[in-house]
């Protein structure tokens, strides 16, 4: 696995993948808290994270002086059992990383809408750049909450805005995505992903360059270290 190289690909079993992008995550944020006060990890939410989550709280890191935050989260309660916040909580929040800080990106407002700007200003605050973003994609090519079918998309491709309120006839709720300009700011990318459908996907979006059609393609030049595993 190479960092610096664009879509360097890393094969191995899923949890073999899982320890490796967790060594990986915590040689960047000890890098980064050697020169700095604070450092700031985003992860994303999915199945795929699961077993990283797990390797990366076991890891041995000043955790007090982390951040954690998300790349989208679903517009829903922080305890509905599909709240990405939820799943951070149960599966990286545990044990040394119990001691992170996270950051959520919901409110108690009825609609990412109006809970956004609220959002945005609690985001602003942290110690950005982050140290690393990890992203998913799913098979329809989306990563974050950057879907094809959003109408929301190319304001959340496009804008210097933070966080983007996100509609899309493909997922049941409304969400909220840091945007494509804030993602991109930070110091390292990866692409975390499992099983051949997502390969194909990955290899159909390096193959072509409508971000629109496959958002994915917005990460392929950061560049992005992909972490794939049948
Ligand atoms: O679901 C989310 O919270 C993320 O928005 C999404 O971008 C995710 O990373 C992909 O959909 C992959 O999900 P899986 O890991 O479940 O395939």
């Amino acid at each position: 696995m190479n960092d610096s190289t664009s879509c360097a690909v890393s094969e191995a079993p899923r949890d073999q993948l899982a320890a490796q992008l967790a060594e990986s995550v915590a040689a960047a944020l000890s890098a980064d808290l050697a020169t700095q006060e604070r450092a700031l990890l985003v992860v994303s939410g999915g199945s795929t994270p699961v077993p990283f989550f797990h390797r990366l709280a076991a890891m041995d890191l000043p955790w007090q002086r982390v951040d954690v935050t998300l790349a989208d989260e679903r517009w829903v309660a922080e305890d509905a059992k599909d709240s990405n916040a939820r799943l951070v909580h149960e599966n990286l929040l545990q044990g040394p990383a119990a001691a992170a800080t996270f950051h959520s990106l919901t409110t108690a407002d009825g609609t990412p809408e109006i809970g956004a700007p609220e959002v945005a200003k609690r985001i602003a605050c942290l110690p950005w750049p982050a140290s690393m973003v990890i992203l998913g994609m799913g098979s329809d090519g989306h990563t974050a909450s950057l879907f094809p079918d959003s109408g929301e998309l190319g304001l959340a491709l496009s804008t210097d805005e933070a966080t983007v309120a996100v509609r899309a006839p493909s997922v049941p709720q409304p969400r909220i995505t840091l945007s494509a300009g804030l993602l991109h700011q930070a110091r390292r990318h990866v692409l975390h992903i499992a099983g051949d459908d997502k390969r194909a996907v990955l290899a159909r979006a390096m193959a072509g360059d409508d971000v629109r059609e496959l958002p994915i393609r917005a990460f392929l030049a950061c560049p992005l270290a992909v972490y794939w595993a049948p």
